[in-house]
């Protein structure tokens, strides 16, 4: 394992002398671990640039995702750098910590510690006294889900399974190329959702273990979680990821999370208004955002599902294009691919989406919850890649 720069691996042995050369000569014994880390870093990140310049170039998403499929050296290259990364260069910093812990504990507090039903009260005393009610609660609110089994949880763009290993959750992992056995294949933006299952959740459960690769399709409002971790920011069009999200709400049960998380390794006040903008788009799904966290290089991101049905108008609002990221308007990726310098990117980048939002909230960041919007969540570190996240 790379980071092992305190605890040098027993299995490289090294004679007498070399060891009185190390102890002579300062060798920065973490430099290699680096350099393997920047190379897999870049392999990914290469695969994202290509793929926005394919779009910038060709425009048509549709024809770039299929060709992009279809390429399986690039993709099990892509597989390979990723696991390779999460192996040797994360866990032993990160394990038990970070995004996907993040995750974790978001599901545990809303499910299992009464997240959900206080949530659901104030639905019930807000929307009481929009009709002038007595405001009390009514007792049809369900109480935690733990009586059901297992979290199910719908990890996508699972690549190497994270989630596995919590007992908490019963977790299907789905990637177009997935880089564990545990994983399946599934193209999330050309999945097919059927009727919703009519089964108890016992059954529900004995379905989703039952799985079989490459999933075509499954029914609707199947799972309670669902998490896009580092997925969004991998297509090139907002387009594609304003189908992912409304998937979700059609795979997620009422009162269900979606839990977004995207890099940006920015200080918090430098995409308030992408971040304002994802919000908006992904309420109006039928979402209502639950928790929000920046780290120092990504936005966590919680969204409960709150109704049902989704309007049909959305695509002509423009919701779609507000799940906009910094890299759709920077054509001089090609530009740092070469090795050239780029100007520091400007707050107008950023800027020039604060189209006419009429309907933004104010508050940047006020989250339902009332959770804590810095990154210095109790009890955990953030987890680290720069070189991976930074775009
Ligand atoms: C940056 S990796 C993130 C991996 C993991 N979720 C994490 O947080 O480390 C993005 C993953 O999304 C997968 N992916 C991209 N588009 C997808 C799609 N349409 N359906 C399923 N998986 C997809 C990629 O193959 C890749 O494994």
């Amino acid at each position: 394992m790379c980071d092992s720069a305190e605890e040098p691996d027993s299995a490289s042995a090294e004679s007498d002398s070399d060891e009185e050369l190390r102890l002579c000569v300062p060798i920065p014994r973490e430099a290699p671990c680096k350099q393997v880390q920047e190379k897999l870093s870049g392999v990914v990140k290469n695969v994202h640039r290509k793929l926005r310049r394919k779009y910038r170039e060709v425009g048509d998403f549709d024809k770039i995702w299929r060709e992009h499929c279809e390429d399986e050296q690039t993709l099990s290259e892509y597989a390979v750098a990723m696991k390779n990364l999460a192996d040797n260069h994360w866990t032993k910093k990160c394990e038990g910590e970070g995004r996907i812990e993040w995750c974790r504990s978001v599901c545990q507090e809303y499910f299992l510690d009464g997240g959900m039903k206080r949530m659901l009260e104030k639905d019930e005393k807000s929307a009481a006294h929009a009709f002038g009610l007595s405001g009390q609660a009514h007792s049809t609110i369900p109480s935690s889900i733990s009586q059901l089994g297992k979290i199910r949880l719908l990890d996508v763009g699972s690549c190497f399974n994270p989630f596995l290993k919590f007992d908490d959750f019963l977790t299907v992992g789905i990637d177009i190329v997935p880089a564990v056995e545990s994983v399946y294949k599934c193209d999330f933006l050309n999945l097919q959702l059927q009727q919703p299952l009519q089964l108890a959740g016992d059954a529900v459960d004995a379905f989703l273990r039952h799985l079989r690769s490459p999933i075509d399709a499954l029914p609707a409002q199947l799972f309670h979680v669902v998490v896009f971790s580092l997925l969004l920011s991998y297509f090139p069009s907002p387009y594609q990821r304003w189908i992912c999200c409304k998937k979700a709400h059609e795979l997620l049960e009422l009162h269900g999370l979606l839990l977004i998380i995207t890099p940006d390794s920015s200080h918090q006040n430098r995409h308030t208004l992408m971040m304002r903008s994802w919000r908006v788009a992904v309420e109006s799904l039928g979402f209502k955002r639950y928790k929000y966290v920046k780290y120092s290089h990504m936005h966590l991101i919680a969204f409960r599902k709150v109704s049902l049905a989704t309007t049909s108008d959305l695509v002509s609002r423009n919701y779609p294009e507000m799940l906009y990221i910094p890299q759709d308007f920077n054509s001089n990726e090609e530009e740092e691919e070469c090795g050239a310098a780029l100007p520091p990117r400007s707050d107008f980048e950023d800027d020039q989406l604060a189209w006419g939002f009429a309907e933004l909230p104010d508050g940047p960041y006020d989250s339902d919850s009332g959770e804590s919007q810095s990154s210095s969540v109790p009890g955990f570190h953030e987890f680290e890649d720069p070189i991976l996240l930074q775009s």
